[in-house]
């Protein structure tokens, strides 16, 4: 069975680290089909302009519903994202969330206090890491 994972990262609330997530998209491939691919595209704006936000909204929402987990970039702080990861919570997902420290930003009390070490899992890292950290979290989910 291939997983469904969906991949979440800012898009209104800044696109600074959108290469970042292509390149984790990319990384993800290896462990399952990712349905939100164009949150690591540079042009994800011009190629949705047509979609009305009840389209974006609902699409994304039925997407969330079929993955099974949601990773998310949480470095740069979106409301989208964080609207995602309490969705997913209800619903029930595996959550797996990225942060950069190195940034010296500080991520919110509300992602990092949710960690329980089973199904919401935070992780301080740098980009090098990634692959490790998603081999480890998807090798405990088989
Ligand atoms: O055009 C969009 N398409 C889209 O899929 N999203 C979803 C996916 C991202 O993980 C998240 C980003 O939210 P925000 O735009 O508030 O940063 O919301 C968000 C937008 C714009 O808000």
């Amino acid at each position: 069975m291939s997983r469904k994972i969906y991949f979440a990262g800012s898009i209104r609330a800044g696109r600074e680290d959108a290469d970042l997530y292509a390149r984790l998209i990319e990384q993800l491939r290896q462990y399952g089909k990712v349905l939100t691919e164009h949150v690591g595209n540079s042009s994800v704006e011009k190629e949705e302009k047509d979609m009305s936000e009840k389209e974006i909204h609902d699409r994304d929402m039925e997407w969330l519903n079929e993955s099974d987990y949601l990773v998310a970039e949480v470095t740069q702080p979106s409301l989208g994202v964080g609207y995602e990861i309490g969705r997913a919570i209800n619903l029930k997902k595996t959550v797996l969330c990225l942060f950069r420290p190195q940034t010296g930003k500080r991520l919110s009390a509300m992602i990092r206090g949710a960690e329980n070490e089973s199904t919401f899992i935070v992780k301080d890292y740098k980009e090098s890491e990634a692959q490790t950290i998603f081999k480890e979290f998807f090798k405990e989910e088989l």
